[in-house]
């Protein structure tokens, strides 16, 4: 059983993927506890991995993103391997701290979104985004990517981010779209 937060369909509203539909599997729980993070993940479903995928099988798109919470306190080799089976092109967004899914998501996704945090380990991901609250950008140098993206704290700091950008250009901008267009 895994806990879930939410299964919702919607535009996938940040980084990289920006604009593209997609499924959004909500884990609950989290092993960090960022001051600024905007979302409610306590509340919970306990759901089979079967029960995952007839609901998120009824959804036109195959693009999924795993999140949470953080997503890989949770997954594990049998469900990442059923919904590689049922055709999903798997996008994981993570904190890249040290968690039992840590392995299996670079295992099994097609696509790992980091957003490192105080203590993350990972060096590498597909895309890089982090979260711009004025913070010493230094540890992010070594960092192994496609794409480094930047992304303003709750929409609130979209001036200074814009500003490091244009001083920093192996940056690009993520906004979160969903919030700008208020959907989900
Ligand atoms: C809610 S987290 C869940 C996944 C994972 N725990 C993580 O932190 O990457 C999803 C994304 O939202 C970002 N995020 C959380 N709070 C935010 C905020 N107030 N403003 C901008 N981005 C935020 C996180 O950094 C992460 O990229
Ligand atoms: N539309 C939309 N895109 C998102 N991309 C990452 C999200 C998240 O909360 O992880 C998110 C979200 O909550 N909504
Ligand atoms: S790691 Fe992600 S889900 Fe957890 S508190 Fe931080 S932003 Fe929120
Ligand atoms: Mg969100």
């Amino acid at each position: 059983m895994k806990k879930i937060n939410e299964i919702f369909y919607s535009l996938q509203g940040e980084g990289y993927f920006t604009g593209t539909p997609a499924v959004f599997v909500r884990f609950s729980g989290c092993n960090l506890f960022c001051p600024f993070c905007d979302t409610e993940f306590q509340d919970y479903t306990n759901m089979s991995d079967e029960e995952i995928i007839s609901v998120i099988k009824n959804y036109p798109a195959r693009h999924l993103v795993l999140t949470g919470g953080e997503p890989t306190l949770q997954i594990n080799e049998p469900f990442m391997r059923l919904l590689k089976k049922e055709g999903w092109y798997i996008q994981i967004e993570t904190n890249g701290t040290k968690t039992s899914g840590l392995e299996i998501a670079d295992r099994w996704a097609d696509w790992i979104t980091c957003s490192p945090k105080s203590a993350c380990v990972r060096n590498s991901a597909d895309e890089l985004k982090v979260v711009y609250t004025g913070q010493n950008m230094e540890p992010y140098e070594n960092f192994y990517c496609k794409y480094r993206l930047l992304q303003p704290c709750s929409m609130e700091n979209t001036d200074e981010v814009i500003d490091y950008i244009k001083k920093h250009p192996e940056w690009r901008l993520s906004l979160q779209t969903h919030k700008l267009l208020e959907i989900r």
